[in-house]
């Protein structure tokens, strides 16, 4: 059984540490608050991020990045993006030989436009480096640490490191396909966010399922058409990191960033919801990130433009529904080659 470290005590990394210590792995999770830490240590729980759930005991809790990296075979990052380029530098600092990088945050990082696995290639030289692979998919924290059917993708420009994450997670809970387009997966995971809180803001406007049904197939529209651009395979944007996780995301109760656009739609300031969520909303930053994609890559998404001014520069949200439907009149289907 392999030896991983889990960089991120949140809701994610304790759900994925129940994962891996089901499988009989030994679990080293690191995170950077020693209450928290005693307590996944002495009570085996982690009651302000998976409240009620127990862990397993070979699961091992760590506060020095340095000892949760020690001895392992694979670094699982787990951190909201605006954390992962410092925890990586204290990896960096502190590994002696080469690990598996995998990493199971969703963001893209504002101004350097970088995705997560460009970032780890970015700091981590190749010498300790084996290789990076993403875990990606439609999967909340709150369902998979309850062991109920779960279903994610693991990717990597290396299929065989795609596998071997494949079978350090694989079983009878939680069923992992693999796919090399890392490109696609990385940009899904990351941009469905940004239409999860627009879902949340029409139902905080009090509209219904049509204008949901309508940003999550359009949303999906702008997605694909971004990541085709960027070099994705289209027919990821149809898959479990795609499609599968727009629809966790827009529909469910637990996600942040539905239930942070619903707050938004509300009334509440962007200051308001994100003090109140207490937890990673990373469809905010992601927005930002993406409305600078869009216009480098010369690409039209419409929603996340107007999102992007309902959350950094005031657009009123009725507004911008209003200007989302008033768009002047085009065709459904586009040729997603251009
Ligand atoms: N929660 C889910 O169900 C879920 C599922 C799939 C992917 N994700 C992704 O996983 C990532 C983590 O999300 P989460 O839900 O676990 O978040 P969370 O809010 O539950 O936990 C975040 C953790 O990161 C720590 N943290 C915050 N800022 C930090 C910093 N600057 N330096 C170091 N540590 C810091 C917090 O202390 C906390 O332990 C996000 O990118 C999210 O999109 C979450
Ligand atoms: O709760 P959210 O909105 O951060 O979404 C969590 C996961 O990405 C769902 O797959």
């Amino acid at each position: 059984m392999a030896q991983i470290a889990v960089v991120g005590a949140g809701s994610w990394g304790s759900a994925l540490s129940i994962v891996l210590a089901d499988n009989n792995h030994h679990v080293k999770l690191w995170g950077r608050d020693e209450k928290q830490i005693q307590e996944i240590n002495e009570r085996h729980t982690n009651e302000k991020y998976l409240p009620n759930i127990n862990l397993p005991e070979n699961i091992k809790g760590f506060t020095r990045i340095k000892d949760a990296i020690e001895g392992v075979e694979a670094v699982l990052i787990v951190v909201p993006t605006k954390a992962i380029r410092n925890v990586l530098v204290e990896i960096r600092q502190n590994l002696k030989s080469p690990v598996t990088f995998i990493h199971a945050s969703k963001g893209i990082e504002p101004d350097s436009l970088k995705r997560i696995s460009e970032m780890i290639e970015e700091e981590i030289p190749q010498i300790i480096r084996k290789s990076v692979v993403v875990l990606s998919g439609p999967s909340h924290a709150e369902e998979v640490s309850l062991r109920q059917p779960t279903t994610v993708t693991s990717s990597s420009i290396q299929i065989s490191e795609a596998e071997y994450v494949q079978n350090l997670f694989m079983n009878r809970h939680f069923r992992v396909y693999t796919n090399p387009d890392l490109i696609g997966v990385e940009i899904g995971g990351a941009l469905k966010n940004i239409i999860a809180l627009g879902a949340g803001l029409t139902n905080g406007l009090g509209f219904g399922d049509n204008a949901k049904a309508a940003l999550m197939t359009r949303g999906l529209a702008e997605i694909a058409r971004l990541g085709i651009k960027l070099g994705a395979n289209p027919l990821t944007f149809a898959g479990l990191s795609g499609l599968g996780d727009l629809i966790v995301t827009c529909t469910s109760v637990h996600s942040r960033n539905w239930r942070a656009g619903n707050l938004l739609g509300k009334g509440k300031t962007l200051e308001e919801v994100l003090t109140n969520m207490g937890m990673a909303v990373e469809g905010v930053r992601t927005t930002k990130a993406a409305f600078q994609l869009a216009k480098r890559e010369g690409v039209e998404m419409p929603i996340t433009s107007v999102l992007y001014d309902v959350l950094f520069n005031e657009k009123n949200p009725q507004m911008a529904v209003e200007e989302l439907m008033g768009r002047v009149k085009t065709h459904e289907v586009e040729d997603l080659s251009l």
